[in-house]
């Protein structure tokens, strides 16, 4: 592979009010640095994807954003949500998970119904009122345009859902806590074309409400559901900024390589 300037970047700051700001963030497993000197602002309501090359650092990246890091890594610097560091480690991280949540790469719904996978964190946090629950759980259904496919059968079992459907109730299912920033790392990568597309249109119309930061390996969908683009390499953020400039017009070598496939 070519070697690149790793401190060639062009970063912008989103004019738009920020959900999370990362100021000077750096990660490492062990003595192993994997994230470097990150410095972002992602916009509320808005979605913003993390892209690069496999072991660019995406995930790491994306799990410092709700403490899933913790155990694993050493996260340094300060990461601002309401002007709260949630990298200090006073925060109460159980709380933090309601406002910021994630959805993974494989749907992982629990082997319950699928009202139950919905209702299940509202009544640990103490919501029992059952037309509360009804009504939340219809909401987050129909927030992920689930509702429809499954409202005659919402006792039955969530392992009967098909992929797609699965990763859109396991996105219900984090919406069901009303949190304001979904976190979700590469979520389409288990999924068929259909069932992609189907979740790239609710991440738009979700996006309305939430400020959404997904990891995605494709470039295609990064450019298609996407409002900016950060792209990583070798653990730095070369460039960030509107996602329209990130693929058409680059400012830094390393970006353009990358999205016309040279490397990756
Ligand atoms: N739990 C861990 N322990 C030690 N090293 C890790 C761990 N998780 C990731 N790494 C290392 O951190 C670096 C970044 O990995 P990360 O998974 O964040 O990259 P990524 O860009 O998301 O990759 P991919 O696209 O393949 O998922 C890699 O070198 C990886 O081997």
């Amino acid at each position: 592979m070519q070697t690149y300037n790793l401190e060639d970047s062009y970063i912008v700051t989103p004019t738009e009010s920020a959900a999370i700001t990362t100021e000077n963030i750096e990660v490492s497993y062990g003595s192993h640095q994997v994230i470097y000197q990150t410095n972002l602002q992602f916009p509320r309501n808005k979605i913003s994807a993390l892209i690069g090359a496999s072991g660019s650092g995406k995930s790491t990246l994306l799990r410092s954003f709700n403490r899933m890091n913790d155990g694993k890594a050493n996260v340094n610097g300060q990461i601002w949500y309401r002007d709260v560091d949630i990298n200090d480690r006073k925060i109460n991280v159980y709380e933090l998970r309601k406002h910021i949540g994630m959805v993974f790469q494989r749907p992982n719904p629990f082997a319950k119904s699928i009202k139950d996978n919905l209702t299940f964190a509202l009544k640990e946090n103490g919501i029992t009122d059952k037309q509360q629950l009804s009504q939340r759980t219809e909401e987050s259904l129909i927030a992920v345009s689930l509702w429809d496919e499954v409202k005659d059968k919402i006792n039955e079992s969530a392992l009967s859902l098909s992929g797609g459907q699965a990763q859109r109730l396991c996105i219900a299912r984090s919406i069901a806590m009303k949190p304001d920033v979904l976190l979700l790392d590469e979520p389409a990568s288990a999924l068929d074309p259909i069932s992609s597309a189907k979740l790239e249109e609710t991440l738009k119309t979700l996006s309305k409400n939430y400020t959404i930061i997904i990891v995605t390996h494709n470039m295609q969908q990064a450019s298609r559901v996407s409002d900016y683009t950060a792209f990583l390499h070798m653990g730095h953020v070369i460039e960030y900024d509107l996602t329209e400039n990130i693929f058409t017009n680059p400012h830094i070598q390393t970006t353009e390589d990358y999205i016309s496939g040279n490397f990756g």
